[in-house]
């Protein structure tokens, strides 16, 4: 099963369009993990995060400079939580890696062999030949960065450029474009941002059948509604959206995985309600 089949089978089978994040902060733990040690701690959190927001998501999203920060051991943490991820939801390992060949080839075998992530972000910055050994592995997903959710996305992907047909477009619009035409294998995706409903829309016009990981709701204020309706396909599917904070501090206290399950469930509920009034 490749990554667009496996997230779709999720994301039906847990009526869902939600992905939580897992961006764990050692200091916003609830107090009892913060008795133990750090790492231990961490894995715990997000082991329970992961099985109490489970029956919500189509997606699991860790981001490795969570992991990363915590030194050396942080990439056991990592794999720890990747296999904690029950195996029909799949893992996007949130990496935004980008380098020249034979780096992105070691890249791509860290996250799909090293750790069996299922996808990871991308950064296109570097063309083609930096994302061919990615694609390369034809059953994972490549999710390239598009439009991205943060104010700083207008300093660079917003700038105008002439397309391949000499056409004067944004640049987020040439990535779409030219990601689309990398996607023979039908293993691509991109990452657009929750805050820009508008490029969104753009976005999803170009690539009409590609997944779309879409954060920036929860903690960045993305308009929900407005994003699910932009960013889903003809079908109301491959839309992938992500939350990590507002699901995973919903409460700071020992009820902690009872209170993500609870922000978990009423996203997703936000989400098809957003999709149904589409229809
Ligand atoms: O690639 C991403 O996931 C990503 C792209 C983007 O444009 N904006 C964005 O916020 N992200 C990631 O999505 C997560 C958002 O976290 P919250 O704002 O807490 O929901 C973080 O891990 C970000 O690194």
């Amino acid at each position: 099963m490749n990554f667009v089949e496996k997230l779709l089978t999720a994301s039906r089978r847990q009526e869902s369009l939600l992905c939580v994040g897992l961006d764990p902060e050692p200091g916003r733990l609830p107090a009892s993990l913060r008795q133990e040690p750090v790492m231990s701690a961490i894995v715990r959190f997000c082991q329970d995060i992961i099985a109490a927001t489970a029956p919500y998501a189509c997606a699991f999203k860790p981001n490795l400079a969570f992991f990363e920060v915590l030194g050396p051991a942080g990439l056991q943490v990592f794999q720890e939580v990747v296999q904690a991820v029950p195996a029909h939801i799949p893992v996007i390992a949130d990496a935004k890696r980008g380098d020249i060949g034979n780096t992105a080839r070691a890249y791509a075998k860290t996250f799909f062999e090293t750790y069996g992530c299922d996808a990871v972000t991308i950064n296109p910055y570097m063309g083609r030949d930096s994302v061919a050994p990615f694609l390369e592995y034809r059953d994972k997903g490549t999710l390239l960065l598009c439009r991205t959710s943060n104010p700083g996305a207008r300093d660079i992907q917003d700038l105008r450029v002439q397309d391949e047909g000499g056409t004067l477009r944004h640049l987020y619009e040439v990535v779409a474009q030219l990601v689309q035409s990398w996607n023979t294998a039908g293993n691509c995706g991109l990452v657009v941002g929750a805050t820009y409903p508008e490029e969104l829309r753009q976005i999803r016009a170009i690539c009409a059948q590609m997944p779309i990981l879409i954060p920036g709701i929860g903690a960045q204020g993305g308009d929900l509604e407005a994003a699910v309706q932009a960013g889903v396909d003809a079908q109301g599917e491959l839309a992938i959206i992500s939350s990590s904070r507002a699901i995973l501090y919903a409460s700071e206290g020992e009820d902690f995985a009872q209170a993500a399950a609870a922000e978990a469930r009423r996203t997703r509920d936000q989400i098809n309600a957003a999709r149904q009034k589409k229809d």
